[in-house]
């Protein structure tokens, strides 16, 4: 119970259980505000953007992209389709699995391995190499595959040393992925409110839709280049209506209360190319 008259603590999500990397990734986007959020776990994705939409939580936190595996469709397409959604803020999570077991378990009974499929995709080399007869199950978070092992519907999990501290697991392998050095994006995501202002060193994320015509792809390009703004990313995804046609995701650095990106953000509406303003919001990774 929170005593009488003392403010209300924010309500975030998060693709649960406890120990996923999303759960690290919004531990440190909450230690960041003044007043502390309680953070709920989401059973998937969906299920944490859904929370955001029907106002139940104020925010959910989202994995985006992983240096290995690339974009989180799920997550783009969440941001592209149903109800508009606003990005406040992003953290990067240094991501290292282990491959948790029961303790007392041998490699010799390891046969059915869990991980979320971004995990699976990143440990996929080490379990062909050491564990090629094993089936790899998919779970909803690496978290998930954890809770399985300990309760012994699975063998192994690859997941965050914290989950296996958590579901009472212990390491079979240390440092399984494609690369030491992988590391995921996450995204804080509302309903659409205020932008945040300036902090100086801000990206904006907008989606795009160009018809399918020579050149068009190029013009909103040339708008974002031409006033020198620096792009950092562009995906596209297809727009789930005719095959051929795709919504593009951009990530370009500065904040819309500056002019360079003011001016870009209304010659992209201006042409009719601006789907979605999906916000601008402190950097995390400095450059
Ligand atoms: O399952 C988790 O622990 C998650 O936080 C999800 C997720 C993802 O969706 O990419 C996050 C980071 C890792 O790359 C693997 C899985």
């Amino acid at each position: 119970m929170q005593p009488t008259g003392s403010p209300q603590r924010p309500q975030w999500t998060y693709l649960g259980p406890e120990g996923t990397f999303t759960e690290q990734a919004a531990q440190a986007l909450a230690s960041g505000e003044s007043l502390a959020p309680q953070l709920i776990p989401a059973t998937d994705l969906s299920a944490a953007v859904a929370a955001v939409r029907s106002g139940s939580v104020q925010r959910a936190v989202v994995p985006l992209e992983n240096s290995v595996e690339g974009a989180v469709a799920l997550a783009q397409d969440e941001l592209i389709h149903g109800g508009d959604l606003q990005i406040y803020g992003e953290a990067y999570v240094a991501v290292r699995f282990e491959l948790l077991v029961r303790p007392g378990t041998d490699a010799a009974q390891v046969r059915r391995i869990g991980s979320h499929p971004h995990g699976h995709a990143q440990v996929r080399d080490y379990l062909a190499a050491h564990f090629p007869q094993a089936e790899a199950v998919v779970t909803t978070s690496t978290a998930a595959a954890a809770q399985a092992v300990a309760a012994g519907e699975l063998d192994a999990a690859a997941a965050a040393a914290i989950a296996g501290r958590r579901n009472g697991l212990t390491a079979l392998a240390g440092d399984i992925g494609l690369s030491s050095d992988a590391v995921t994006r996450f995204a804080l995501v509302g309903s659409p409110g205020p932008v945040p202002p300036p902090s100086g060193n801000d990206r904006t994320s907008l989606v795009a839709h160009v018809p399918n015509q020579p050149g068009t792809l190029l013009a909103v390009l040339a708008e974002i280049a031409d006033r020198g703004v620096n792009l950092t990313r562009l995906e596209s995804r297809p727009t789930r209506e005719v095959m051929g046609e795709y919504l593009f995701l951009l990530d370009a650095d500065g904040h819309v209360d500056q002019p360079a990106m003011a001016a870009t953000v209304a010659a992209l509406r201006g042409r009719g190319s601006l789907f979605r303003f999906l916000g601008s919001y402190p950097k995390a990774d400095r450059r």
